[in-house]
C-alpha cells in the first residue's frame, strides 16, 4: 500500500528532503507540483554534490576512496531514513482506530513480556535486560507493571477514537507511579542511588527521585504522608473521581461487586440497535464503561432517536472498508460554541469567532486563529488516490485547466500541493467528563423547601464526535471529480463535519463564476448519490462555497452533552436550553428570555416534539419553579403528558383548544399585571424589578397586605398552533400579537410549534410578531419561506436537522437537534415531581369569560365593535360616517347599521337624516361588553339609559321578542347629514 500510492504528505516531505524518485511513482501531486516541483526536484542533486565533484575528483587519486566510502554511507542513510519516513508516513496514513489498536497491542506484548520475568522469572540475558529497565526505574513497583500495561491496552481496544482518556490516565499513572516508588524506596530503607540491586529493591530510579530529597528535607515520616497525598490524587485522576464524588464512587464499586443499582447507573440505553452499537463502541459514559448490557425491553415507542435511519446507520461506511486514500480538510473543532446570546449582539460570524478565540484551548485555539486568520492557511486538499492519478495524466500534459492563467494555475498548484500535515487541526473538545454540581436552592416562596436542581448524570452522552471518516474523503473525490469533469477551476478546500451533515468548502479560482459551482447542485446530488444536498454560497463569513451533504454515518447529539458543554456553563440564565450542535460540531445553547418569541415549524416528524422535549427538559435541569414558570398547551394530547404535575406548571398541561384560547388571554391579562407593577414601582423590565424585591429595594404602600415576591419567568408553550388557529383564530391571533409585542419586558416567553406552517396557521401578525425561528424539515419550499422568508427548510433530512433564525441573525444556522429519550425525561421529571407539587393557579382556565357571539354578528364582531363605538362617541347614526371613518363597503356598512339598530344602539331609518342613537357615551363599555357576548353584572344593566342598554341586556337575557326584521333602507344620507357629521367631529 504505502508503496503505491505514496501520501501526498511522504512525496512532499521526500521530495524535499531529497529523494529523487518518489514524484515518479506517485503522483499524485504531479498536476498540482510543476512549478515548485522543479527546484525540488533538485534538491537531491543538491545533497549530492559530491556527485559532480566525484567525477572530477575520482581523477584527484587518494581522496576518491574516502569520497566513496562517505558516498556509500550517505547512499546507506538515505535508504534507511526514506523507509523510516516511508513507514511513519504510511503509519500516520492509517485510520486513527488502526493506530490505536497498534498501540494496545504493542501495550499488551509489553505486559506479557515484563509479566514474564517479573511475575514468572523468564531467565536469560533477554529477562535481565527486561529486569534492569522494569525494576531499575521502578523498583517493587515493577510487580504491578504487567497489569498497567495490559490494562492500558484493553482500554485501547475499548475506546479506539477517544483520546481524552488515555492523556488522562498516562498523567494519573504518571503520578501514582512517582508517589508510589518514592513509598517503595522509604519503605526499602532508601538505598543510595549507587548501589544497584538495592535500588531495584526498592523505589527504583524514580523512587531515589521522588522520595530520596523528600526524605532528606521531611523526615521518613513527612516524606511518607506527603508521598501518600501524592499517590492518592494519581490514583483519583486515574479513576476520574473528583473528591467531592468519592463516596458516590464507593457506592458504584459496591453495587458493582454486590449487585443492584447505583444512582446513576439508572440510565437506560434505549436506542436503536445501530445507534446504540456506536454508542456502545464509543466511550458513551458510566454505564457503558461498566459493561452493564442494555435493555431491549426498555425501548419505548418513539424513544428513538433517527428512527427510520437506523438502517442506514447500520450500514455506514464503516462496514464497507476503507481505503487509505488521504483525507483533507479542516477538522471539525467542537470548541467553537455559539451562544445565541453572543449571536444577538452582533455578527454572529464575529461574536463566534471571537467566542472561538476565547474558549479554545491553546493548541486548538493557535491551530483555529491560524484557519480563520488567513485564506492561504486554510485546509487544502491532501490528494487522494484519484487526484493523484489525475495529477499524473496533467502533469504529463497541461498543468494548466482551461482558461486558467500560467500565474494562477501555478498560484493553484502551489497552494493544492501544501501536505496534509500542514493543514491546521483544530482541537475536538473532549465529551464533557466532569459532571456539572447540582445546584440546591432554598426556595424563597416555601421557604421551608430545599430544591435540589436534577444531577446531569440523569442526561445520558451522545455519540463522540467523529473529525472525519472514509465516507467523507468519498464525498470529497466525487466532489473533486465533478469540478474537473465540468472544467471548472475551483478545489474542495475543506471540510467540517457536523452530526448530521458534513459541509465541504470549495473555492475558487480567479474569475469563476459562483453559479458555475451553485449551478452543478442536480450533478453533486447525483454524484454523491444523495439527494439533499444543499448549496450555500457563500459560507456566511468565509470566502468559500458550502455544499452540505448528509453524513452517512450519523452522530447523536444528546442533550446531556449540550447542557454539560461550556457554553452552557457558562451562561447561568434559567432560561438557556440546549438546542443541538452545528454543521461544525459546535455546541449551540440559546437564552429564551433574549429569544424572546420563537416559532417552531416542521412537517410531520421533522423533530419538532424532540425539540420542544428538549427545551422543557433543558428548563427543568437548570430552573427551579420559582425561576420559571410554564404553560404547556398540547392539543395533541400525547407530546407533552409526560409532564404533568412538574411543580413548574402553572396550570394543569391544556389540551383543549378551546380552553387553550383562554389560557392566552390569561397570560395577556398576567402580562397587563406585571406591567401595572413595573409601572407602579418604576421598573422597566422584570429582571430589574425582581432584583431590586431580592435586594428589598421596592416598598410597598404602608396600607398593603400584598407579600412581594420575584416574578418568575413564563414559558407558554404551544405545541401545535393550528389547533387552536382552528377553533379561535380571531381571539388567539389577537392574544399572540398582544403577548409578543409587550411580553418580554414582562419575562413572558412564547414558543409557538406547528407543523403546518401555512398562511393561515402562521399569519402575517403571527409571523411579525415572533422573531426567532427554527425550522425542521418542511414538506414544501413554499413551508419554508413562511417560516423563515427563504428556501432551505425543504433541503432538511428531518429527524433533528433544523435551520435557526434566531433574533438578530441574518442567515439561519444549521443544527441537529439535542435529543432526550423517554427514560432520561422521566428521570428528571420524577426528580423534580419528588421534591415539590405543583401551585395551580385556578384563574388561568376559570376566569375566562364566558363569550356568545350572536350568530348574526357572525366574523363581524371587530367591526361592529368599531361602528358601535364610533355612533356611540359620536351620538351620530350615520351610514355614510361608517363607510368612510372604517373604509367598508356600501353594503357592509348598511349591514352594520341594521345590527346597530337591532340591538337597539341606533333607532330605525328616518329617510335622509342621520338615525337617532339611543346609547349614551357613558354606556359605551357595557354595550360593548354586550355586543362581545360577556357577562354583565346585574346592577350594570339597571344603570341602562334610554332604554338603550337595557333593551340589548334584556335582549341578551332573553327578556324581549327578537326584534323584527329589518332592513336597512338605503343611503341616509343627504350631504346635510354628512356635513353635520363632519361639523360633529370638528367641534369635539
Ligand atoms: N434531535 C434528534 N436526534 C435524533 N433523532 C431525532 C431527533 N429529533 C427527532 N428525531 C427522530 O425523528 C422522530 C420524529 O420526531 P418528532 O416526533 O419530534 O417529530 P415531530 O415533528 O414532532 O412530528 P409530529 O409533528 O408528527 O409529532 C423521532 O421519533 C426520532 O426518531
Amino acid at each position: 500500500m504505502a508503496t503505491r500510492k505514496t501520501p501526498p504528505n511522504d512525496s512532499v516531505l521526500v521530495a524535499k528532503k531529497s529523494a529523487p524518485n518518489s514524484r515518479s511513482t506517485t503522483s499524485s501531486r504531479a498536476r498540482t507540483t510543476p512549478a515548485k516541483n522543479a527546484p525540488r526536484k533538485q534538491a537531491p542533486s543538491k545533497s549530492a554534490p559530491g556527485k559532480g565533484r566525484g567525477s572530477s575528483s575520482a581523477q584527484q587519486g587518494p581522496s576518491a576512496s574516502s569520497r566513496a566510502a562517505r558516498g556509500a554511507w550517505m547512499g546507506v542513510s538515505h535508504v534507511a531514513g526514506g523507509t523510516v519516513r516511508r513507514v511513519g508516513a504510511s503509519a500516520a496514513e492509517l485510520e486513527p482506530e488502526h493506530r490505536r489498536d497498534g498501540i494496545g497491542f504493542f501495550l499488551l506484548a509489553l505486559g506479557i513480556v515484563v509479566a514474564a520475568r517479573e511475575w514468572w522469572n523468564l531467565p536469560g540475558m533477554f529477562g535481565d535486560i527486561v529486569h534492569a529497565v522494569a525494576a531499575g526505574t521502578f523498583g517493587v513497583i515493577a510487580y504491578v507493571l504487567p497489569v498497567v500495561f495490559i490494562g492500558m491496552g484493553l482500554h485501547m481496544f475499548r475506546h479506539p477514537r477517544g483520546h481524552q482518556p488515555t492523556h488522562r490516565m498516562s498523567i494519573g499513572l504518571g503520578i501514582l507511579a512517582l508517589g508510589s516508588t518514592g513509598i517503595a524506596h522509604l519503605v526499602g530503607g532508601r538505598p543510595a542511588a549507587g548501589d544497584v540491586d538495592a535500588v531495584r529493591d526498592a523505589g527504583g530510579v524514580l523512587g531515589v527521585i521522588s522520595g530520596g530529597p523528600l526524605a532528606a528535607g521531611l523526615t521518613l515520616w513527612g516524606a511518607g504522608v506527603i508521598l501518600g497525598l501524592v499517590s492518592f490524587f494519581g490514583f483519583l485522576v486515574l479513576t476520574r473521581t473528583p473528591v467531592n464524588r468519592i463516596p458516590q464512587r464507593l457506592r458504584e464499586v459496591e453495587a458493582t461487586i454486590f449487585g443492584g443499582h447505583a444512582p446513576t447507573e439508572e440510565r437506560d440505553y434505549a436506542q436503536s440497535d445501530a445507534v446504540a452499537d456506536d454508542l456502545h463502541g464509543a466511550d458513551i459514559g458510566n454505564r457503558a464503561r461498566g459493561g452493564a448490557p442494555r435493555r431491549a425491553a426498555d425501548v419505548h415507542h418513539g424513544d428513538e432517536p433517527y428512527e427510520q435511519a437506523a438502517e442506514v446507520v447500520g450500514r455506514g461506511p464503516r462496514g464497507r472498508g476503507r481505503g487509505s486514500r488521504k483525507t483533507l480538510g479542516r477538522q471539525r473543532g467542537e470548541q467553537q460554541i455559539y451562544d445565541i446570546d453572543t449571536i444577538e449582539g452582533g455578527d454572529p460570524a464575529d461574536g463566534s469567532a471571537a467566542d472561538e478565540g476565547e474558549r479554545a484551548t491553546s493548541a486548538g485555539a493557535a491551530a483555529l486563529a491560524r484557519a480563520r486568520g488567513s485564506r492561504a492557511t486554510t485546509s487544502r486538499p491532501a490528494t487522494t488516490d484519484e487526484a493523484d492519478t489525475t495529477a499524473v495524466e496533467t502533469a504529463g500534459g497541461s498543468k494548466q485547466r482551461p482558461g486558467e492563467s500560467p500565474k494562477a494555475a501555478a498560484a493553484r498548484q502551489e497552494t493544492a500541493q501544501r501536505p496534509a500535515a500542514e493543514v491546521p487541526q483544530r482541537q475536538v473538545e473532549a465529551q464533557p467528563t466532569e459532571q456539572l454540581p447540582q445546584r440546591v436552592e432554598q426556595l424563597a416562596l416555601a421557604g421551608d423547601i430545599t430544591y435540589t436542581l436534577p444531577e446531569s448524570t440523569l442526561l445520558e452522552e451522545g455519540t463522540p464526535p467523529k473529525e472525519r471518516s472514509a465516507a467523507n474523503d468519498r464525498v470529497v473525490d466525487a466532489l473533486t471529480e465533478v469540478l474537473d469533469q465540468f472544467g471548472i477551476d475551483a478545489v474542495v478546500s475543506g471540510f467540517t463535519r457536523g452530526p448530521t451533515v458534513t459541509r465541504y468548502e470549495v473555492e475558487l479560482g480567479p474569475g469563476v463564476k459562483v453559479d458555475r459551482v451553485t449551478g452543478l447542485s442536480k450533478n453533486i446530488a447525483y454524484a454523491v448519490a444523495s439527494a439533499d444536498v444543499r448549496i450555500l454560497s457563500p459560507i456566511p463569513g468565509k470566502k468559500a462555497i458550502g455544499i452540505e451533504i448528509p453524513n452517512a454515518d450519523k452522530e447523536l447529539v444528546s442533550l446531556g452533552d449540550v447542557l454539560r458543554s461550556q457554553a452552557a456553563r457558562n451562561n447561568h440564565h434559567p432560561m438557556v436550553m440546549g438546542v443541538g450542535k452545528d454543521v461544525e460540531g459546535g455546541y449551540v445553547v440559546a437564552n429564551l428570555a433574549k429569544m424572546p418569541h420563537m416559532l417552531v415549524a416542521g412537517a410531520t416528524g421533522a423533530g419538532k416534539s424532540s425539540f420542544v422535549n428538549s427545551m422543557i427538559t433543558s428548563l427543568l435541569m437548570r430552573a427551579t419553579p420559582e425561576e420559571v414558570r410554564m404553560v404547556l398547551v398540547d392539543p395533541k394530547r400525547v407530546e407533552l403528558t409526560a409532564y404533568e404535575g412538574i411543580p413548574h406548571l402553572i396550570t394543569p398541561i391544556i389540551t383543549n383548544p378551546k380552553k387553550a384560547a383562554e389560557a392566552l388571554e390569561w397570560v395577556v391579562r398576567e402580562m397587563d399585571a406585571r406591567y401595572d407593577d413595573l409601572a407602579a414601582f418604576g421598573y422597566k423590565h422584570i429582571d430589574e424589578f425582581n432584583k431590586a424585591v431580592r435586594a428589598g429595594k421596592v416598598t410597598l404602600p404602608p396600607d398593603s397586605k400584598r407579600k412581594l415576591a420575584p416574578y418568575p419567568y413564563l414559558l407558554v408553550v404551544v405545541d401545535e398552533l393550528a389547533d387552536l388557529m382552528l377553533v379561535a383564530p380571531r381571539d388567539v391571533e389577537a392574544s399572540i400579537q398582544r403577548i409578543t409585542q409587550l411580553a418580554r419586558a414582562a419575562g413572558i416567553h412564547l414558543i409557538l410549534a406547528t407543523q403546518r406552517p401555512s398562511v393561515d396557521v402562521v399569519t402575517g401578525i403571527i409571523k411579525a410578531n415572533v422573531p426567532s425561528r427554527l425550522a425542521f424539515a418542511t414538506s414544501s419550499l413554499a413551508d419554508s419561506r413562511v417560516v423563515l422568508d427563504q428556501p432551505g427548510a425543504e433541503k432538511l433530512l428531518g429527524q433533528g436537522d433544523a435551520l435557526f433564525l434566531p433574533m438578530g441573525a441574518s442567515k439561519p444556522m444549521r443544527v441537529q437537534g439535542a435529543w432526550v429519550n423517554e427514560s432520561e425525561i422521566h428521570g428528571v421529571v420524577a426528580h423534580v415531581k419528588a421534591q415539590l407539587a405543583p401551585n395551580y393557579r385556578e384563574d388561568v382556565q376559570q376566569t375566562a369569560p364566558k363569550k356568545e357571539i350572536d350568530e348574526d354578528i357572525g366574523d363581524d364582531l371587530d367591526v361592529l365593535l368599531q361602528a358601535a363605538e364610533l355612533v356611540i362617541t359620536t351620538q351620530f347614526g350615520s351610514t355614510s360616517m361608517l363607510q368612510r371613518k372604517l373604509r367598508v363597503g356600501f353594503a357592509k356598512a348598511g349591514r352594520l347599521m341594521d345590527l346597530l339598530e337591532s340591538r337597539a344602539i341606533v333607532g330605525p331609518s328616518e329617510g335622509s337624516k342621520a338615525r337617532d342613537v339611543l346609547v349614551k357615551p357613558d354606556d359605551l363599555p357595557m354595550t360593548l361588553a354586550l355586543l362581545k357576548g360577556e357577562d354583565v353584572p346585574d346592577d350594570a344593566v339597571a344603570s341602562g339609559a334610554d332604554g338603550g342598554p337595557v333593551d340589548l341586556v334584556a335582549q341578551a337575557q332573553g327578556d324581549l321578542d327578537e326584534p323584527g326584521e329589518q332592513y336597512y333602507d338605503g343611503h341616509d344620507g343627504g350631504d346635510g347629514s354628512e356635513d353635520a357629521w363632519e361639523l360633529t367631529q370638528n367641534g369635539r
